[in-house]
């Protein structure tokens, strides 16, 4: 069930001030307070809804999964203009990644919650996992930071550039927008193997348009254009800060998991942070996803992430 915190006079980046800013959530698990809490952060798309029928993130949350759903306390908030609590954004531009973990941390304060025992989230949801410990570095005792980075890349800069123009160019925007976004989410193994050229008799298309036109389609029902432009401009925005050595005033333990085969977050800028930050910080960890199916493996190899996570989330 979604439930709200208004957020009283806010002070964006930009300098805006907001008398009041909704933040609709969820919660999971025991009751808030009896429990260690996690606080899942989602990615471009994802929302509120990680556990359950529905959870997007049910394999990994639940007591089949790497996050015991039964011992854990799970808190969810909604992106503000990701339109999953009905609320649309009127200037996409207006939060930058750092407003929006400034808000999460308002609102887990408003809950009276002093301490988390982890943050984590994946892609944009992980790198607002860094920028969260990094505005609060003892807020947590441990985070997960998976498929993301602390900072844009050129290299994501680009795929937020082109998205951008297609958002702002085409006749069909988030459709196009989203079928370009595919082919950073997935690898060309990936579609190789599973598609191998093939094309059902009587179709002009072959499997693989068919697929991306699917996924187009698909999100255009789920989502709303504004949000997916609020959601860019969020990736655009991820500016933790300017080396990894400042992420060691963060006093968490760090269990960074990366996918090697990643094509938005790359796996070797992930590797080059944690050798940077293992030299001057003990309590941190890299452990890889091993996939050919680049960035999206954060959804579909859970045999491998539950692997990872599980020991970190004990049941005594
Ligand atoms: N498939 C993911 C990729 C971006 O993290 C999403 O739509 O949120």
């Amino acid at each position: 069930m979604l439930k709200e915190i208004v957020i009283k006079d806010f002070r964006s980046e930009k300098g805006v001030e907001h008398s009041d800013i909704t933040l609709s959530y969820e919660l999971a698990g025991p009751s808030l307070g009896s429990a260690p809490i996690v606080v899942v952060n989602h990615a471009l798309t994802g929302n509120s809804s990680v556990t359950g029928e529905k959870g997007w993130w049910n394999k990994l949350i639940s007591d089949e999964g790497g996050i015991p759903l039964s011992h854990y306390t799970i808190i969810s908030f909604n992106i503000p203009g990701n339109g999953y609590d009905g609320r649309e954004s009127t200037d996409p531009e207006s939060f930058s990644l750092k407003d929006i973990a400034s808000l999460f941390i308002k609102g887990i304060e408003s809950l009276g919650i002093t301490e988390v025992y982890c943050i984590i989230g994946a892609s944009m949801g992980g790198s607002l996992t860094w920028q969260m410990a990094h505005l609060r570095p003892q807020l947590a005792k441990k985070i997960f930071p998976i498929a993301c980075d602390y900072r844009a890349s050129d290299w994501l800069l680009t795929q937020t550039l082109i998205q951008k123009q297609i958002l702002a160019n085409s006749s069909d925007p988030l459709r196009d927008a989203r079928i370009h976004a595919m082919s950073c989410y997935r690898t060309p193994q990936s579609l190789n193997v599973r598609f191998n050229s093939t094309q059902e008799e009587q179709e002009q298309l072959y499997d693989v348009e068919r697929w991306l036109l699917y996924h187009g389609d698909t999100l255009k029902k789920r989502f709303k254009l504004s949000a997916y432009k609020v959601m860019t401009h969020l990736t655009y925005s991820i500016a933790v800060c300017k080396t990894a050595l400042e992420l060691a005033q963060i006093h968490s333990d760090i269990h960074m998991v990366s996918i090697d085969s990643d094509l938005l977050f790359t796996h070797d800028r992930a590797v080059d942070t944690y050798n940077e930050l293992s030299d001057i910080k003990n309590n941190i960890t890299l452990d890889t996803i091993n996939s050919i199916h680049g960035h999206d493996a954060f959804l579909m190899e859970y045999e491998q992430l539950n692997r990872i996570v599980k020991p970190y989330f004990p049941t005594l």
